[in-house]
This record gives structure tokens, C-alpha cells and sequence, in this order.
């Protein structure tokens, strides 16, 4: 399998008036094509920055960040992205939202055809019917589900999501983890999600990356062997695989907390 994302020994620190603030400290990663990575880390550790570099929003000091064979340096339309508090434009309707993006980057697509594709993601997600509901009219779970379909519109190399279920009810986020599930299903699509919540990246990682505490860098990466067979019950979720793999995890978060002192290989 390729790795569609690449991160080679990327440090960066950000300028304040304090002086340099080191955030990521030779950060190496890599994401297979079509695979799904959660990162967790400690409060500030850097992970927002690191779903900037992927974007190209940022360049890092050192080190280089490679997407689909070709080196990040500016800002890429082949990535989506969706947010803990997403942004919709309250005088579009929820369609005309979810098509932005194909208005953007692909201006010569027929009316027709954009409202189709966005009405094809609308009702994946459940919200048909509501298509034509202003933003303000949203729960915060269906504005959130609208904001995947818009970030996945124009069908990007890869998904960046940073905390996209933080700010929503454990039954709602639930809902929205087996939306995504649906979601990648239907169109498979490489995926970076950053989260606090352990069980929310076992349920939907192929691997959980732990960064260390801030400078950040890789301390672990987990190979998620979700139990079961076919599509991922939340059940297993009660399993004693998934309680070992979240004590695993929770150890590691620990120890980057600079909690726990690490095990003697
Ligand atoms: N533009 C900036 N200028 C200066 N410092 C910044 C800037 N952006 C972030 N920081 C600082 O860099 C550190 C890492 O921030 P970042 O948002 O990447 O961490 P995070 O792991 O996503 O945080 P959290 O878990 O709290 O969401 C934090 O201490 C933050 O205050």
C-alpha cells in the first residue's frame, strides 16, 4: 500500500513575542492510501499544527510533508476539511453550503450535476429533506454532518478533521462515528482526525498515532485490530480487545503527559 500522506522529520516553532515556541520537534508519519489514522496527544502538543502542514496552510521550518508523491508548500484544493465548530454561510440553504466548495474548485461542473453530487452525500448523512433548511434551523450533529459532506464534496485525496465531534452529546457523536462509517463505505477516502476521545479513534482508526507532549513527536502508533468481522459494531467498543487497546492508549497519553515514566524495552 502507498502512503498517501508523508511526514519527514518536521520541526516547527512558532514566533511570539516570548520568543520561539517549539511545537513539533522531527515529526515523522505516514498514512497508507485509503487508511484512516486518529491522532491523540496531551492539550497543546501540536496537533491542530500538524493538520495545517498536511493542508499547506503552513510550512514547517524543517522537515518536509509530502501528499500523494508531491511536496506540500501551499495550500491544496485535493484535501478536505471539517472542524469542531464549522462554519456555514447562515444566507445559503444547507445544499448550497455543501456545494461551495465544487464552485471552487470545479467552476465548469453543471448546476445539475453539482446538486446532485450534494444531494448523493445529503442523503448518505440522512439530511435529505432538510436541504433546503438554513444552517441557523441545525442541531449542532446535523450542521456537523453537513459539514462532512461539504468537506468531502469534491471527493479530496485525503479528509483532515480537527475535533469534529468534540463539541456534540456522547449519543449524537455516536451517531455521527457510524455516519462515518457510511461515509467511507460508500466513497473510500484517506482520513486524519484529530480527537480527545480514545474510543472514538479505536471505533474509527486503522491506526491511532499518540504524539508526545509539546515539542511534539510520534511516541506511538497502534494498529487498530477492531473485533469482529465486516462493519464495526459500536459493541466491540465493550470488548475486552478494545479495553486492552484503550489501556494501551491511555498509558501512552499518560506517559506523554509526562505522567507515567515509560517501560524499560
Ligand atoms: N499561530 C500561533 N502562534 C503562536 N502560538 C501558537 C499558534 N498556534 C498555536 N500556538 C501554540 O502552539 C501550541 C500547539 O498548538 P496546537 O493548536 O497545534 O495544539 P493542539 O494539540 O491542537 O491543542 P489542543 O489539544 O488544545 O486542541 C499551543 O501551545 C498553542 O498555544
Amino acid at each position: 500500500m502507498t502512503n498517501l500522506i508523508e511526514i519527514k522529520g518536521v520541526t516547527h516553532a512558532y514566533r511570539t513575542p516570548n520568543g520561539p515556541l517549539p511545537v513539533l520537534e522531527d515529526l515523522t508519519l505516514s498514512v497508507p492510501e485509503g487508511e484512516f489514522a486518529a491522532v491523540v496527544g496531551p492539550s497543546g502538543c501540536g496537533k491542530s499544527t500538524l493538520t495545517r502542514l498536511v493542508a499547506g496552510l503552513m510550512k514547517p521550518d524543517t522537515g518536509e510533508v509530502w501528499l500523494h508523491g508531491e511536496r506540500v508548500r501551499s495550500p491544496r484544493k485535493t484535501v478536505g476539511m471539517a472542524f469542531q465548530n464549522p462554519v456555514m454561510l447562515e444566507w445559503r440553504t444547507i445544499l448550497e453550503n455543501v456545494i461551495l466548495p465544487l464552485e471552487i474548485v470545479a467552476p465548469s461542473m453543471p448546476r445539475a450535476q453539482r446538486r446532485a453530487r450534494a444531494m448523493e452525500l445529503l442523503e448518505l448523512v440522512g439530511l435529505a429533506g432538510f436541504e433546503n433548511k438554513r444552517p441557523s434551523e441545525f442541531s449542532g450533529g446535523m450542521r456537523q454532518r453537513a459539514s462532512l459532506c461539504r468537506a468531502i464534496v469534491h471527493r479530496p485525496d485525503v479528509l483532515i478533521m480537527d475535533e469534529p465531534f468534540g463539541a456534540l452529546d456522547a449519543f449524537t457523536r455516536e451517531d455521527l462515528w457510524q455516519t462515518m462509517h457510511a461515509l467511507r463505505a460508500q466513497e473510500p477516502f484517506t482520513a486524519v482526525l484529530i480527537t480527545h476521545d480514545l474510543r472514538e479513534s479505536v471505533y474509527l482508526g486503522d491506526q491511532v498515532i499518540v504524539l508526545s507532549g509539546r515539542p511534539a513527536t510520534t511516541q506511538y502508533v497502534m494498529d487498530v485490530k477492531y473485533p469482529g468481522t465486516g462493519p464495526r459494531q459500536l459493541d466491540g467498543l465493550y470488548t475486552p480487545e478494545c479495553a486492552t487497546m484503550l489501556a494501551t492508549l491511555r498509558e501512552q497519553i499518560q506517559i506523554a503527559q509526562g505522567r507515567v515514566a515509560p517501560k524499560e524495552a
